[in-house]
């Protein structure tokens, strides 16, 4: 496909508004801003996270970049209280502990990570009550454009098209955080760039906050409003990217940013790996 006609393509996949959504409410509609506090996390004596303060608006889009490595997985899934911390307070915007708020909560991994023994519709639809569930995995379904892919099984599907299903079995909950941890990283180029028009398409709809770890700048500064760049533990860049959506790869506007936090990032070299301990196998010494 030719990449002009990324655009229309991403916006020939939006449906109507979701019903799901439109029933939860305004409030619970609206994105969840957040608010962190001297967040801290060790593995053992490994100290990854320390002394993170961060405050998220209701609704912003927000990369997190950073080496391999430096926690912004760890960070992600704090969010998601998939883990602890050891120090600090995770809270919402109107001051809640984010442990209040775990339904408005969904994260989306590398991996789809769908039930192989059941077809699209009925993995979207897993966990949703109500004589309405399967109409509304239909509707979610038809939202990321594979609405006629629901009676599938996952293994059919191309990689782009189950991490499409994949946001769809997030969506279908209404989520007002969406944490998404490299969803992108192992798509071919063209495939990320319709995956960022789409995200973009779906949050501008939809009001989420949206969290996504990338190892990708460019493709942080192609969605985000926001890029954090996480080092020594901590946000050492928290950088606004005010470009006009879509953003163009390559415009002069746009390599600006991509370069600007490349060069932050690699201001530092990469951490030396361990060198291994020394150790005297055998000597011998000819006489
Ligand atoms: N369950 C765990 N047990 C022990 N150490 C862990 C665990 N999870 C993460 N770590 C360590 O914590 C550090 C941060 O890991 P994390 O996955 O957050 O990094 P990352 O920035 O997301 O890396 P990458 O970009 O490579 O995915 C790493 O040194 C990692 O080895």
């Amino acid at each position: 496909m030719h990449p002009l006609s990324l655009e229309f393509e991403a916006g020939a996949w939006l449906a109507p508004p979701a019903r799901d959504c439109a029933q939860r409410g305004p409030r619970q509609q609206a994105g969840l801003g957040l608010r962190l506090q001297g967040i801290a996390k060790s593995y053992g004596a490994r100290q990854v996270l320390q002394g993170v303060d961060l405050e998220i608006a209701p609704g912003e889009f927000v990369a997190v970049v950073g080496r391999s490595g430096c926690g912004k997985s760890t960070l992600l899934r704090l969010l998601a209280q998939l883990e602890s911390a050891d120090g600090g307070a995770l809270a919402s915007d109107d001051g809640q502990p984010l442990a209040r708020h775990r339904e408005d909560i969904r994260i989306m991994f590398q991996e789809a990570r769908l039930l192989p023994w059941k077809t699209v519709l009925d993995n979207i639809a897993l966990g949703l009550a109500g004589p309405d569930a399967r109409e509304r995995a239909r509707e979610a379904l038809a939202q990321v454009g594979l609405a006629e892919r629901a009676q599938d099984w996952p293994a059919r599907l191309s990689g782009g098209q189950r991490q499409r299903v994949a946001l769809a079995r997030a969506l279908v909950h209404a989520p007002r955080l969406l944490l998404l941890d490299e969803p992108l990283g192992a798509l071919d180029a063209l495939t990320r760039i319709e995956m960022h028009r789409l995200l973009e398409s779906l949050w501008q709809r939809h009001g989420f906050t949206a969290l996504l770890v990338t190892h990708d700048v460019a493709e942080a500064v192609a969605v985000a409003g926001r890029v954090l760049l996480i080092e020594d533990r901590g946000v050492a860049l928290d950088r606004r990217i005010e470009l006009p959506r879509p953003r163009q790869h390559g415009a002069p506007a746009f390599a600006r940013h991509e370069a600007a936090i490349l060069g932050r990032v690699l201001q530092r070299p990469a951490e030396a790996a361990e060198p291994p301990p020394l150790r005297l196998v055998s000597a011998r010494f000819a006489t």
